[in-house]
């Protein structure tokens, strides 16, 4: 079964003179377990993608199916596959800096439903966190972490209700090149638990460990980037 498959999407953005077409009929799909980076030029609609195959914007026009169904429209069909079949890491990491990691990591569990008690969902968060190498920080305050020690928080929080699929956007653009590779690491390791990943980037490095690119230019996919060197 196709894990994820987009047809002929479209999305737009304001109107009249303000209109923005940021997609154009992109066709996608990504298989259970597949590692699959997207890049393009700044502004061709890569975290316009994303945000229509998370299910964080509502596409214009299109089909998507999602785990061999289609897309629900219904807000809260669609908040609950947010929770349950994607998990979500941005560039920003989008941590609380004053709550602590474990605090962090349990945030999803808390909107799973059925509901997952508190002991339980701190089990499932030391274990998540201890698997990114993080165990020694459970009780520590995300602020005292370095970049690179957020972004596996931020990592453990998108794992930690064992997602479908890790949507990813520029992951490793505010990190050094070592940490950025430790990170993409981690990030492709998750094909192992089961999980497939779509990652934005506009790092070769990181795309060239991925099972396939697919580029994007000016809202459409265009022929697979060629020619990525690890320099
Ligand atoms: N909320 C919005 N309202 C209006 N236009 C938008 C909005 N979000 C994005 N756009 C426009 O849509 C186009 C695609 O933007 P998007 O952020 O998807 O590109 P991107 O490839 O992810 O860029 P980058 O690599 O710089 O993050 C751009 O022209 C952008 O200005």
């Amino acid at each position: 079964m196709v894990l994820l498959r987009a047809s002929g999407l479209s999305k737009t953005y304001g109107q009249g003179r303000l209109r923005v077409e940021a997609l154009r009929g992109v066709s996608l799909s990504v298989e259970p377990g597949e590692a699959v980076a997207l890049m393009g030029p700044s502004g061709c609609g890569k975290s316009t993608l994303l945000n229509l195959l998370g299910l964080t914007l509502p596409v214009t026009s299109g089909e998507l199916v999602v785990g061999g169904e289609p897309a629900p429209t219904r807000e809260r069909e669609r908040a609950r596959l947010r929770n349950e079949f994607f998990g979500y890491l941005h560039q920003e990491f989008a941590i609380v800096e004053s709550d602590t990691v474990a605090a962090n990591v349990t945030i999803p569990l808390e909107y799973a439903r059925p509901r997952v008690g508190r002991r339980q969902r701190l089990e499932r968060a030391r274990r998540v966190v201890e698997s990114v190498g993080l165990g020694w920080a459970l009780r520590r305050r995300a602020a005292e972490l370095s970049g690179g020690e957020r972004q596996r928080v931020a990592i453990a929080r998108a794992l930690v209700n064992e997602p479908s699929l890790v949507i990813a956007d520029e992951p490793t653009a505010a990190l050094d090149l070592a940490t950025a590779g430790e990170i993409v690491t981690l990030l492709l390791s998750m094909r192992q638990l089961g999980a497939s990943v779509l990652v934005a980037t506009h790092d070769p490095r990181v795309a060239e460990r991925c099972d396939r690119v697919v580029g994007m230019a000016d809202g459409r996919l265009v022929a697979e980037e060629t020619g990525i060197s690890t320099d």
